[in-house]
This record gives C-alpha cells, sequence and structure tokens, in this order.
C-alpha cells in the first residue's frame, strides 16, 4: 500500500481488506490511508469511497445483475469491487464528471489485471449513464421488504425487523438516514474549559460548531472540520468525541460527587470518561470490560482527560460476584447489534445476522441479572444500547421486571429536558431520523428496598 497515489487504487484495496477478511470499516481505512501517500482531497475521495460504497454494495450489485452479462455474485470479486467504484460515483457523486468517473474506473480494471475485461466495464458504466440521463436504471421489485432493501441497501432482515417496529414511513426514513454521512458531536469536559470557550477557540480557527440541545455539553462539527486530534484542545482534554445521544446516557444515570458507580461494559471509555466528569472525578467508578484491547483505549482516554476516579478491571461482568451491592450507581451499556449506528459502521450491513442478534439478547439478560446484583437497595441502574430492535431493548427490559417485581422503571420527569425522548413505558427512545442523533435505547431501573435474590 505503501506507493498508492491514486484515491481509487486505495478504495479498491481497502475494500478488499474488508470483504475478504471481515475487517472493520474504520480499521481497515485507517490503516490504507496511513500506509499510502494521498493529498488530503484524494483523503475524502477514497473516504467517501470506500464508506459510501459498504453502506451501497446491495444497491449496486442490484444494478450490476440487471446491466451485466454476468450477475455481480458471479464476477471475479476484485472487478465486483471495481464496478461497484465506477457506479458509486456515477450514481452519488455529484461531484465526479461522468467521463471521469467512466475513464478512471476503466484505468483502474487495467491496472489490476482485467485488461481484456475493460471493454466490459466501459460498457456497463457507459449503458448505466445512457440509461440514467432518461430515469433512474435501478428497476425494483414490489414487494416491499426486498424493494426497500435494493433501493436503500439493507439486508431483508433489518428492513423486516423494522417494519415490525415502525412501520413503513419510519423504516424508509430511517433507511434515508443511514444512509448519509455521520455527524460529529463532541462532548466539552467542564473540568477543563466551558462551551462557550470552546465554540470560540474553534470559530477563531475557522471552525464552525453548535450546540446539540438538550445536552448541555454537546457541541456539533458544522464545517471546517480536520482530524479530530488536530483540533485546538485536545492534547489539555477539552473534549471527547462523543455523539449526542450517547451523552445523554451519563446524564440519565445523574451519579454524584463521592459515589461508588460501576460501568459493566465500559470499554472504550465514552461514558466511563463522562461519569467521572459529572462527578467532578470525586468518588469511585470500577470500569469493567471484558476486551483487554479496548481496555487499553479507555486507559488512554483516561490519561489524556487527566481523570483520576476509574479503576480498570478486566474480565466478564457475569461473573463478578464480588460487587454485591456495594454500587450507588451501574452503567450497562450493553454490547448490542447496533443498528442505532449504521451510518459509523456500515459493516453491520455486511457481518450482522439475525441469529446473532438472539446470541446477544441471551448475553444481554444475563448481564443485566449479574449487574443488577451489584446495586445497593434504592440504587439505581441504566440499561443502554445503541440499537433499534425490540428483542435487545423492550424484551430484555420487560423479562429482567417479570422476574424482578421489587425493581421499577423511574422516567424522566415531565420537566426534564430528556423529557422529549420519553416513551408511556418510561424507557428512552432516540430515533435518528426524529432527533438527528444516533439510535439509543436507554431505561433508568430503581431497586426497591427488600433484596429480590
Ligand atoms: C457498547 S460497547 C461499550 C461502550 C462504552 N460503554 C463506551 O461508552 O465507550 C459494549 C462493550 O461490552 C463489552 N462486553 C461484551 N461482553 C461483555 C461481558 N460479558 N463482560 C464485560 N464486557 C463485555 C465489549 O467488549 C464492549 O466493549
Amino acid at each position: 500500500m505503501q506507493n498508492i497515489t491514486n484515491p481509487r487504487q486505495l478504495t479498491l484495496v481497502v475494500l478488499r481488506e474488508i470483504y475478504r477478511r471481515n475487517v472493520y470499516t474504520d480499521l481497515a481505512l485507517d490503516l490504507g490511508l496511513k500506509k499510502a501517500n494521498l493529498v488530503n482531497v484524494d483523503r475524502n475521495l477514497a473516504t467517501e469511497l470506500v464508506y459510501g460504497i459498504v453502506r451501497r454494495q446491495r444497491t449496486l450489485d442490484a444494478l450490476i445483475d440487471q446491466l451485466g452479462k454476468k450477475k455481480a455474485i458471479q464476477q471475479p470479486p476484485d472487478l465486483r469491487i471495481i464496478l461497484h467504484i465506477g457506479l458509486y460515483q456515477l450514481r452519488y457523486l455529484t461531484q465526479i464528471p461522468e467521463s471521469a468517473a467512466v475513464n478512471t474506473t476503466v484505468d483502474l480494471a487495467k491496472k489490476n489485471g482485467f485488461t481484456q475485461l475493460s471493454g466490459v466495464v466501459n460498457g456497463l458504466l457507459r449503458a448505466y449513464a445512457r440509461l440514467a440521463k432518461q430515469e433512474d436504471p435501478l428497476i425494483l421489485p414490489v414487494a416491499p421488504v426486498q424493494r426497500l432493501g435494493i433501493l436503500y441497501s439493507f439486508p431483508d432482515w433489518i428492513i423486516k425487523l423494522w417494519l415490525a417496529q415502525f412501520g413503513n414511513e419510519t423504516t424508509e426514513s430511517l433507511c434515508e438516514w443511514f444512509n448519509q454521512s455521520p455527524l460529529i458531536d463532541l462532548r466539552i469536559n467542564p473540568l477543563k474549559t466551558t462551551r462557550e470557550e470552546v465554540q470560540r477557540a474553534f470559530l477563531a480557527d475557522g471552525i464552525k460548531v453548535s450546540p446539540v440541545a438538550p445536552l448541555a455539553q454537546a457541541l456539533r462539527l458544522i464545517s471546517g472540520s480536520r482530524g479530530i486530534s488536530n483540533l485546538p484542545g485536545f492534547e489539555q482534554g477539552w473534549f471527547t468525541v462523543q455523539d449526542s445521544s450517547a451523552q445523554l446516557v451519563s446524564h440519565l444515570l445523574d451519579p454524584q460527587p463521592g459515589e461508588t458507580i460501576i460501568d459493566a461494559c465500559a470499554a472504550p471509555g465514552g461514558k466511563t470518561t463522562h461519569i467521572a466528569e459529572l462527578m467532578q472525578d470525586k468518588g469511585i467508578i470500577w470500569a469493567c470490560d471484558r476486551s483487554s484491547s479496548r481496555l487499553k483505549k479507555l486507559q488512554e482516554n483516561q490519561e489524556r482527560l487527566n481523570l483520576k476516579s476509574i479503576r480498570i478491571l478486566a474480565g466478564d461482568s457475569r461473573e463478578f460476584t464480588q460487587f454485591y451491592e456495594i454500587a450507588d450507581r451501574v452503567l450497562l451499556d450493553a454490547p448490542c447489534s447496533g443498528l442505532g449506528t449504521l451510518h459509523k459502521r456500515p459493516d453491520i450491513r455486511l457481518f450482522q445476522t439475525d441469529d446473532r442478534i438472539q446470541e446477544l439478547s441471551v448475553l444481554q439478560q444475563e448481564l443485566l441479572e449479574q449487574t443488577a446484583t451489584w446495586v445497593k437497595p434504592k440504587g439505581i441502574l441504566v440499561y443502554a444500547t445503541c440499537t433499534l430492535n425490540v428483542i435487545e431493548n423492550e424484551r430484555v427490559v420487560e423479562n429482567f421486571l417479570d422476574k424482578h417485581p421489587n425493581w421499577t422503571i423511574h422516567p424522566p420527569s415531565v420537566d426534564s429536558p430528556f423529557a422529549v425522548f420519553a416513551t408511556q413505558q418510561g424507557w428512552l427512545k432516540v430515533l435518528p431520523n426524529q432527533h438527528q442523533m444516533d439510535g439509543f435505547f436507554i431505561v433508568k431501573l430503581v431497586k426497591g428496598l427488600a433484596c429480590d435474590e
């Protein structure tokens, strides 16, 4: 990858990594960009192409199926990616002229061993461009699940899940939302600075941001951004990158200075460090996680933010019995299918499956059973996921409450700034298309006086 100076060649190499070795999009792209030698504008193009093509894979395959002599699945794997690169530019990138999209893709085919098939590439792309002048060349099936799945490039199982939960209109609007480039939010560290001060420093550097209601510490990057670590105040610990809905979770936990808090699934520490900031770094926060590599990131974040109240514990939280009734508050930010973050993690569409979600829901219930024992009588447990799936959210909480009648839901009060996310049942749901944040499910539970074990 060292000598790659062409953004489309880098796109091909990175996509090959993602598809062949199931590497996460962000990791594969970061590695590719580090090794390649691209100017800024080409880095941006490669980033757009990689994320966009992973997001739109199903739609792009449907176009190859329609326009090619061979179906997408029958094409040599690299040629299929090259066709995706050409079709993506023609269909979704308005800044690239048609001739440039076609010619650069034909060149890419020739440079990667497909000289003999470069005529096929040229023919297919030109056919698309010709048809697109009249109407959308994509032919859609009538069946609603497949229609939405192919149009927006989602697997049928996600569409079915959302149609059952939200109906047609919301499902379509969620699909549209998750096909956009992600918004980037920062959480300002009140132990170091204020939101206004950061806003002023950014503006002086040509970076536009805006506050995100109703989150007191959130700033959204609007324009002029660059690499996060190059933003003013990064090294000094002024802020952490964290979506606004993830910030909402620790506000609902409402940790107080001097308390004992346990974060059961803590790495890489977005919420742990937020909890420490809200407690003015006074008290004890146990940060548990079974992934040592992700806990290393937590350690780095804690050091950058200069927080002292966090104690890290590696292992399976289902097995930690030593915490029995010691915590004032517990956060269970459970491992989940991540369907609320599909714009940031496009490969969820490729790698996540229905079966794996059933396994996750068992893990979530086991984690909830165990972590509930850590809470003192009258204490609080917040259960949260970044997914939009009843099996991992509502059902997990309902099952738990059925088994433990001395636990109750504590909804936000009507005058709380967070009441806008509350549902009739008392849990909170953040819907991206409605609230312009990652999708989240959050419920605050209170333990009764008697022990239910
Ligand atoms: C949603 S992520 C947590 C994100 C984190 N709270 C944050 O805000 O940065 C879920 C985490 O659960 C961890 N995990 C999964 N199964 C676990 C288990 N049985 N015990 C402890 N941690 C687990 C994963 O390693 C992952 O880091």
